[in-house]
């Protein structure tokens, strides 16, 4: 190779290193200007919007605002022997926490307007525990154009939360275990709505079925949210309302359609699983501050169906035990709730008897994280899980797609589920001694151990078919049979006929009698609620009656 030529592909080689080292030099470059970028709108977004002196106390401190939080820090010294301000901790409030803001003025008694500015109050949410508190932060300057500007940014910030209902259908159950449910909206639950100005549109049902007979003629568009007061029952007919009026409006006879109005629920029944099961106490105040501060969950929901006919959607299905003790108990309607139920457990457990009949379950095999690809059981993927067949006699089977916590089971009665992972939990308690099943039973009350029995089967499910094999006649007339022999004063004690040939069912709280085989489907997500997975109740109620 001739010299000039040897210098030629020296020159090239080095303009090739020259040409990467500035590509390289390049790249950084651009990498340097999109971090700085991010951190530029990290910035940004937890920048300080408003800054300035307010006394919380009695002490003055310098109080920042960021779009996220509100941080106060004392001013020290704030005279020369305010040493014992150091003492006071610099605070945080988080805005996703507050659901009001107020201008706080001074007004003489009986005065409803006007009076001299003393700042701003934010009413927020305090946690203790699972339960949510409500709680007050003052802000005091009494200048009218600081406190106004601190009120408006507060007011245009927190409007920023588009979940928080602005506008709730609300049906209130006046007759719900104790009665109570008017009362509690009015005491707990109103005052808390009209703070956070939530307007509601109220109607105290008159008759079971009337929540859902106005929820499928109502414009539905109009409301952010539907609240219902009350217990399980009622509850269960709220959701079946919102599931079948999207069906309905979506024009989908074969498919649960998701409803697009989140369900708010202030507990007022006896038991109240499912607003246990959101909100992890069961506290009218919680289940409120739930609502304002827009709280939302995703819950998965069953359809039952018997012979294509769909009977109703709904959380939990119990046959056997469950169905049998709820029977009994609405025949003693006129007994006192607690002691009705009492009374129901300890009767079909005196009469234990199993129900010979053919359990199907189709396994749920899926991830949770695969789930959350498919919202909802596509025929496809479900053929190619294969049904699992059984037959025998079983005392009990239970199926629940979320865990039904509640006091007397504060790890709830499927610990094994949760409340959107698109599959149930089946629950089958087979043939055994009356001691043995109470042994079962009583479990519940501790923390774990309920499943360990050799007659006890849990499954992890996306659908269940039960289909009885005796006749339904049987329980029918064995109950008639209870009835003569109950009956004592006939002045006291109702005469009640039994009706129709059909087994008892206990669906959320409700008692349904099919006479005949029953589908259950889980569809993942189906609804959702105000409030957030939580994994235990707080409480040490127990059942005393077993
Ligand atoms: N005004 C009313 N009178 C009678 N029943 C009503 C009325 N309004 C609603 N219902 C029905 O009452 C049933 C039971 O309601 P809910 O669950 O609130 O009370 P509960 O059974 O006492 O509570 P729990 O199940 O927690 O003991 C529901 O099916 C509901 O539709």
């Amino acid at each position: 190779m001739s010299e000039p030529e040897e210098e030629l592909r020296e020159d090239a080689a080095e303009k090739k290193k020259r040409e990467k080292r500035s590509w390289r030099r390049k790249k950084e470059k651009r990498e340097q200007d999109e971090e700085e970028q991010v951190e530029q709108e990290e910035q940004h977004s937890e920048g300080v919007v408003l800054r300035g002196i307010f006394k919380l106390g009695k002490k003055s401190h310098d109080v920042l605002l960021t779009r996220t939080r509100l941080t106060w820090t004392p001013i020290i010294p704030e005279t020369p022997t305010a040493g014992e301000a150091c003492a006071v901790q610099p605070g945080v409030l988080l805005l996703q926490d507050v659901f009001a803001v107020k201008v706080k003025r001074r007004r003489g008694a009986g005065q409803q307007s006007g009076g001299a500015v003393l700042g701003v109050a934010l009413f927020c949410c305090r946690r203790r525990g699972r339960k949510l508190e409500e709680d007050t932060l003052q802000l005091h300057n009494a200048s009218a154009e600081h406190t106004h500007a601190w009120y408006n940014t507060l007011s245009e910030l927190i409007a920023g939360f588009s979940s928080r209902p602005r506008y709730v259908k609300v049906f209130i159950n006046p007759s719900s275990h104790k009665k109570e449910a008017v009362h509690i909206y009015r005491e707990h639950v109103a005052p808390l709505f009209k703070m956070a100005d939530v307007r509601t549109d109220i109607t105290v049902t008159e008759r079971k079925g009337h929540a859902l007979s106005v929820m499928k003629e109502c414009k539905l568009d109009e409301y952010d949210g539907v609240v219902c007061v009350g217990g399980d029952g009622f509850v269960a007919e709220l959701c079946h309302a919102l599931v079948l009026r999207a069906q309905l409006d979506a024009n989908s006879p074969e498919n649960p359609v998701k409803s697009s109005l989140p369900l708010g629920i202030i507990p007022a029944g006896s038991t109240d699983v499912v607003s246990c099961s959101v909100h992890g106490v069961r506290d009218p105040v919680t289940a409120a501050l739930h609502i304002v501060l827009g709280h939302l969950q995703d819950v998965d929901m069953c359809s039952f169906s018997s012979h294509d006919q769909l009977l109703r959607f709904g959380f939990s299905a119990m046959f056997g035990f469950g169905g049998q003790s709820l029977a009994r108990a609405e025949k003693k309607r006129w007994m006192p709730s607690s002691r009705r139920r009492e009374y129901a457990l300890v009767k079909t457990l005196a009469r234990l008897r199993p129900e010979d009949c053919q359990l199907s379950f189709l396994p749920a095999k899926r991830s949770t994280s695969e789930q959350a690809d498919h919202r909802d059981q596509s025929p496809d993927l479900e053929a190619e899980q294969t049904w699992v067949t059984k037959q025998g006699l079983y005392l009990s089977i239970s199926i629940m797609s979320i865990p039904c916590l509640s006091p007397h089971v504060p790890r709830g009665l499927a610990p094994n589920t949760s409340l959107a992972n698109g599959s149930a939990a089946l629950i089958a308690v087979g043939n055994t001694s009356r001691s043995e099943f109470i042994k079962h039973l009583k479990r519940y009350n501790s923390s774990s151990g309920q499943f360990s029995f050799s007659f006890v089967e849990a499954h992890t499910v996306s659908a269940v078919r039960i289909r009885p094999w005796s006749l339904p006649a049987a329980w029918s007339e064995e109950e008639s049979e209870e009835e003569e022999e109950e009956k004592g004063d006939p002045k006291t004690t109702p005469i009640i006929q039994s009706e129709g040939a059909a087994f008892p069912w206990n669906m959320d709280g409700e008692l349904v009698e099919i006479p005949n085989e029953v589908l259950v489907r889980v569809h993942q997500r189906l609804i959702t609620l105000y409030g957030e997975e939580v994994e235990e109740v707080e409480s040490n109620a127990s059942c005393s009656c077993i």
